[in-house]
């Protein structure tokens, strides 16, 4: 067997993307690039922490620690992945850095662009590795759709697209401590889901993402239950090339799996289809519209391309980050600082003409 560099991780918080993350990273692969290591968790306490190493992660012997700063004080650890709420990354970044401590923070990097300028700021400072867990862009599906949108123009000029997140939470009800729910935790679609929908909108519109991309005109609405965003609709327009995406998440209704993404150009229409917007399986490409005699519009058969992914999926970012920290990288090429910025200016603008208002706009 070939001998590849092994890379040891401190998990912070034990939560729902905390246990897909580690469950994906000790999967056996005989085809890893890397082998992953979890040395450390870091959770509010103990037993929480040594319930999830049994639970997720049983061949591992992690050290366990009753806070997240202790995790990362670890000598032993190489990076610090980062799995709590959206009103936290930035505080646990800071202190993860402060450490010394290469860094992989879930979705949304922060609340605010301002809050990723603060972390990235403090990354370059201390001299570490740091990238938004944006799995999305990591997946093999994501590269190939790229390239066949942009290099091999398989629909032509892309025009228009479409996205849309949709999961029924019934947030009046939730406690109010919830993340669904909380406005401290960053609570909204938008940072929950809206981030996904809006990720297919900026990259199949522009083919200069991540590096040189274009900044699209925002037109945005939002609307509030019990003072939490339970709908998100936006229109992206490019002024280089007209293109429009039309961009949707709401807590009100599920989404439909079948319509994940839908990428319209001169010569034909991709559809990309997945249990969630955030999860896609396959897309397929059709040809344009054609009309018959009788004047009905038919479509034409469609090319299919599947994507099995290992586990869940999230194998390809975790790859990607340590292969990034052994190759002495502080950024990543698919979700470079500059990009998630990007990002946080966007969903800034946003929520600014659609309402959502967190005190950290306000420091
Ligand atoms: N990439 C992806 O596919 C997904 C990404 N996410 C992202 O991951 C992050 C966490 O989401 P998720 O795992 O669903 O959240 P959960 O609520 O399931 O877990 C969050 C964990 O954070 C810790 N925590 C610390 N303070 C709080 C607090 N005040 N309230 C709640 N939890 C707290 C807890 O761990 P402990 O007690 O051990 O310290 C808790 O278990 C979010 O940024 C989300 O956007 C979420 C789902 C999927
Ligand atoms: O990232 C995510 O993807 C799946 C959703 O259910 C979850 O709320 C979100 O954080």
């Amino acid at each position: 067997m070939l001998e590849v560099p092994t890379i040891r991780w401190a998990i912070i918080a034990t939560g729902l993307i905390s246990f897909w993350f580690v469950e994906d990273l000790v999967l056996s692969r005989p085809d890893a690039p890397v082998n992953h290591v979890i040395q450390a968790i870091g959770s509010s306490s103990k037993e929480k922490g040594e319930a999830f190493a049994a639970k997720h992660c049983p061949n591992s012997k992690p050290k366990i620690y009753d806070s997240y700063e202790a995790a990362c004080k670890d000598p032993e650890v190489d990076v610090v992945y980062i799995g709590t709420p959206h009103g936290f990354h930035k505080k646990n970044c800071l202190e993860a850095i402060a450490h010394g401590k290469n860094v992989l923070c879930e979705k949304a990097f922060t609340l605010n662009a301002r809050e990723a300028r603060e972390v990235f700021a403090a990354a370059k400072e201390k001299g570490v590795y740091i990238a938004e867990a944006m799995w999305l862009r990591h997946r093999p599906l994501f590269k190939q759709l790229m390239k066949l949108l942009y290099e091999d123009k398989i629909i032509g000029d892309v025009f228009r697209m479409w996205s849309d997140f949709g999961r029924e939470w019934d947030v009046p009800n939730l406690p109010a401590t919830s993340r669904y729910r909380d406005l401290a935790l960053g609570a909204g679609t938008l940072l929950d889901l809206g981030i996904y929908s809006l990720t297919w909108g900026i990259t199949t519109l522009d083919p200069k993402i991540p590096k040189n991309s274009e900044t699209p005109k925002i037109l945005a609405a939002q609307t509030f239950e019990v003072g939490i965003e339970v709908a998100t609709s936006i229109i992206l327009q490019y002024g280089s090339s007209g293109r429009q995406g039309v961009i949707t998440s709401t807590t009100k209704v599920d989404g439909n799996p079948d319509m994940v993404a839908r990428i319209e150009g001169t010569a034909g229409t991709i559809e990309v289809v997945g249990p969630t917007t955030s999860d896609p399986k396959y897309f397929v490409v059709y040809p344009k519209f054609s009309t018959d005699a009788a004047g009905n519009t038919k479509r034409g058969e469609g090319k299919r391309y599947d994507f099995e992914v290992p586990g869940r999926g999230y194998t390809y970012e975790a790859d990607a980050t340590a292969l990034d920290i052994l190759a002495g990288k502080k950024e990543s090429d698919v979700m470079p600082w500059s990009e998630s910025i990007r990002v946080m200016e966007i969903m800034d603008e946003i929520r600014r003409q659609g309402g959502t208002v967190y005190k950290a706009d306000k420091e």
